[in-house]
């Protein structure tokens, strides 16, 4: 088995001794010169959870983060990367066996918790092979043109996907050209509505629902328009930038809700499947068994029984997070802001544009792993953290768990697992250009279901211009 290249470097940052420490301990001491503690007292426990495992400084103690890998014996490469590790006895959980026949190793089990009613947690469930199918899936299929990403916005993007180019670039098949802006550097600045190159960010919006659905549609939902700020920069630049792919119906940043006047994209069959196969997997009956789901289900009944056969997957995103800032040389404004040493999280939200608002959330894990908070309905509900790795599934469902606060505070650096390592047999498959780019990437694919089984959206969607 080949040798980490950056693991070294990570898990320094563990050692007093190690000159990764020293580093990171005087850029610490440096950063508290213009710390304004008096904010400390307002935030919520959720905001303080995010803050204690942003920190680069000391690291985050990960002694009460759940990480389930540390009880499967076979994932014990995983978990030496980085020098992260969590524990499997922080909260209390149920385990429950998996219902799927197909499934060789029988010993994987589904994880639920009392005390968040209707998460579910499916450690390692997709095996390596198939996690490496996704990963190109996301980046070589989703995250192109006809399907939007977070820089269609503000770039031209090559007609054959930004990854696509680069992998010629690497090949020596293309140069690596200038990726132009969409808008003209030179024009009067326009009110920019989309989000800027960088992190997420999140607004609240008003729950989508059944009642509301029509005027929701109806809502003006305007193209964003791109930053007159924005330069021409290399596809090799442009790469680290790439935050989120949208799948299947559009979604619309602006209002933080769905444009179906946009049709529903297709979404690839191998997607389909393996989020079907995750639903599927879990006795649901026993998920919800003492009939405590912790909200209210709606005008419905609750209906996860009918999820095994009529979980149909229509929404989504791939998220991209990023471990280090790029490295690139053109000092631009933009750029600068790039070059700074945060990384790529998702801030606490709760995703509600579904009109169906109990009916499973997918969440797939690829690459390194993060640190995953899941709180309650309001933001005061102290988060219960937990190690997401490669090839875990976490699945949200029912009115407590979907409506509730979630983020990605941190991505662990150093933590790529091994079965994501160049092999003798990837010579020719530009795996190694997928390897190099994983090492400081996270990538999250979040499937959904918009609509509710037996709702029946009006055939014609107003259209929103
Ligand atoms: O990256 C993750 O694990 C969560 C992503 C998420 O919550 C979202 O895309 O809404
Ligand atoms: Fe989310």
């Amino acid at each position: 088995m080949p040798a980490a290249t950056t693991s070294v470097s990570a898990s320094d940052v563990h050692d007093p001794a190690s000159s990764a420490y020293k580093k990171a301990r005087k850029r610490y001491l440096k950063s508290l010169r213009n710390r304004n503690d008096q904010v400390e007292p307002d935030w919520t426990p959720f905001r303080a959870a995010e803050k204690r495992y942003k920190a680069r400084f000391p690291p985050p103690d990960l002694t009460n983060v759940l990480d389930l890998a540390t009880l499967d014996a076979s994932r014990t490469g995983e978990i030496s990367r980085g020098g992260w590790r969590g524990r499997g006895d922080t909260v209390r959980y149920r385990e429950i066996d998996l219902k799927l026949q197909e499934r060789t190793s029988s010993d994987r089990k589904a994880y639920v918790f009392p005390d968040t009613p209707g998460l579910v947690l499916l450690p390692a469930f997709i095996e390596p092979a198939e996690q490496r199918r996704l990963m190109r899936w996301a980046l070589c299929e989703q995250a192109r043109h006809p399907n939007e990403t977070n820089l269609d916005t503000h770039y031209i993007l090559p007609e054959e996907g930004l990854w696509n180019k680069y992998l010629e670039v690497q090949r020596g098949l293309s140069e690596d050209e200038n990726v132009q802006p969409r808008a003209s550097t030179s024009g009067a600045a326009t009110e920019t509505l989309a989000e800027p190159p960088g992190p997420r960010k999140l607004v609240a919006n008003e729950p989508a629902g059944k009642v509301n659905f029509s005027a929701i549609s109806a809502e003006p939902k305007l193209p964003p328009a791109p930053s007159p700020s924005v330069h021409s920069l290399p596809v090799s630049a442009l790469v680290p930038k790439l935050r989120w792919a949208n799948i299947g119906w559009s979604y619309h940043w602006g209002t933080k809700q769905y444009d179906f006047s946009k049709g529903k994209g297709t979404i690839n069959e191998e997607v389909k499947r393996v989020w079907k196969r995750a639903v599927k997997s879990v006795r649901w009956e026993e998920v919800f068994a003492d009939g405590s789901s912790g909200g209210d289900w709606g005008e419905e009944a609750p209906d996860w029984d009918t999820w095994n056969e009529g979980y149909e997957p229509d929404a989504g995103i791939v998220n991209f997070y990023q471990t280090k800032a790029c490295s690139y040389s053109p000092s631009t404004p933009t750029n600068m802001v790039m070059i700074s040493i945060l990384q790529d999280t998702l801030m606490a939200h709760v995703d509600r544009s579904e009109v169906c608002a109990t009916s499973p959330l997918v969440s797939i894990s690829l690459g390194c792993a993060a640190i995953f908070l899941i709180g309650g309905l309001t933001r005061d509900v102290e988060p219960m953290p937990i190690v997401l790795r490669s090839g875990d599934v976490v699945i949200m469902s029912g009115p407590a768990c979907r409506r509730a606060y979630h983020g990605v505070p941190r991505i662990l650096e150093g933590t790529l697992p091994p079965h994501f390592e160049t092999r003798p047999d990837d010579e020719q498959n530009d795996w190694k250009v997928h390897e190099e780019y994983l090492r400081s990437t996270r990538i999250n694919i979040n499937v959904r279901q918009v609509f509710p089984r037996g709702f029946d959206p009006p055939r014609e969607i107003p259209s929103s211009s």
